[in-house]
């Protein structure tokens, strides 16, 4: 197992479209990081550079220390599993699993040690005998990983895994998916995803990208609680955080911001005395959204309601310059449509933003 390095990585596709530029990230061994961000920021084509099956432009991509740039995927030390699965559909479970040991003329006891304990693990054992074709989706992507796990990898490598599984069927092999990296913990893991679901619980860091590059880089917690711009506190959460413009005018261990719509909003961001009069955007998500008799936030007529069960979203009309504001408050609420609602929020929860980037970080 490994630490992955890469340094000032860039893709340009036929030597002009440039997708990526200068990502620098280390990986260390027994992390699993997810790659997150917009269709098309260059996920899978940064998952592809780390497998080998797509050329490195610019830059270094280092596995356990060596510069892999030129290695061929096969001699990596990584094993890709595919949104597709990719099976053998003429192949029993066991032979798929073997296939790659086969190749590499492994002794027969050692293949059958390896498929044993990927079996184990992955919860495959009466199935060794069957063929792909009579196996579930989310059994057929357990036999994708347990034919990558008998190969040892140094990294595994998932892109959109789950994908292709129903709601429920991907939430039990995200579990599952969760258990194995617990079962193996000395396992580098990069996994590419679109569900915010499976970046927050499985990563133990998450990369955001975003405009070829890295917007962010931390823990799940992190970048919910303390994104660094406007971009990753959007992207992070559902629905988006909301963002009020308006002005600094109380600075010191709390910042007073008068919002544009007449509000008053207060954050623990520390602010200096310099600060007065800065122009800002205020974040908050709609879920540290309070209602309350006293000082708001935010006055609005409920536009919208959408009752989930567990909570209740509210849609306010936009007022003045500011975007639409969304609540989400615990519980019930059908009754609320077309009434006035005052909300505030927790300061600890409330970020601020100027020039799209987050002042906590200055
Ligand atoms: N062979 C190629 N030639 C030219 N451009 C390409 C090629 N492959 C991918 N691209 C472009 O590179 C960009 C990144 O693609 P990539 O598939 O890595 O994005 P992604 O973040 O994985 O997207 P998605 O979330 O939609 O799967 C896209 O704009 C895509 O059109």
């Amino acid at each position: 197992m490994a630490d992955l390095k890469l340094t000032d990585v860039g893709k340009k596709y036929g030597g002009k479209i440039e997708v990526l530029k200068n990502i620098n990230l280390d990986i260390k061994q027994g992390e699993l990081v997810v790659f997150v961000g917009p269709s098309g920021c260059g996920k899978s084509t940064l998952l592809r550079m780390i497998a080998g099956l797509e050329q490195i432009t610019d830059g270094t991509l280092e596995i356990g220390g060596s510069v892999v740039n030129d290695i061929p995927p096969a001699q990596r030390g990584i094993a890709m599993v595919f949104q597709s699965y990719a099976l053998y559909p003429h192949m029993t479970v066991r032979d798929n699993m073997a296939f790659a040991m086969k190749i590499a003329k492994k002794p027969q006891a050692e293949i059958d040690a390896a498929i044993d304990k990927a079996a184990k693990i992955l919860q495959l054992e009466d199935y060794l005998d069957r063929l792909p074709k009579a196996l579930s989706g989310g059994q057929r992507q357990r036999v994708a990983i347990g034919r990558a796990i008998v190969r040892d990898p140094q990294v595994y490598l998932f892109d959109e895994p789950l994908s292709n599984l129903d709601a429920a069927l991907r939430v039990a092999t995200r579990i599952e998916i969760a258990q194995l990296k617990e079962a193996m913990p000395d396992s580098t893991m990069i996994y590419v995803t679109h569900d915010q679901v499976e970046a927050m619980t499985l990563a133990s860091r998450i990369v955001v990208l975003a405009n070829k590059g890295i917007a962010q880089v931390g823990t799940p917690l992190e970048l919910y609680e303390r994104p660094e711009n406007e971009f990753v506190a959007q992207f992070i959460g559902s629905p988006a955080m909301n963002l009020m413009s308006g002005e600094i005018v109380g600075t010191g261990a709390q910042t007073t911001v008068k919002l544009d719509t007449g509000g008053t909003a207060i954050s623990a961001v520390p602010t200096q005395a310099a600060d007065m009069g800065l122009r800002v955007n205020i974040g908050v998500r709609p879920e540290d959204m309070i209602q309350t008799d006293g000082d708001p936030l935010f006055t609005g007529m409920v536009n919208i309601t959408e009752a989930l069960g567990e909570v209740t979203l509210l849609y306010f009309t936009p007022v003045g310059d500011n975007e639409p504001v969304i609540a989400k408050l615990p519980g019930i609420h059908r009754d609320i449509r077309g009434s006035s609602v005052s909300l505030t929020a927790d300061p600890a929860k409330v970020q601020i933003f100027h020039n799209g980037q987050s002042l906590y970080y200055r």
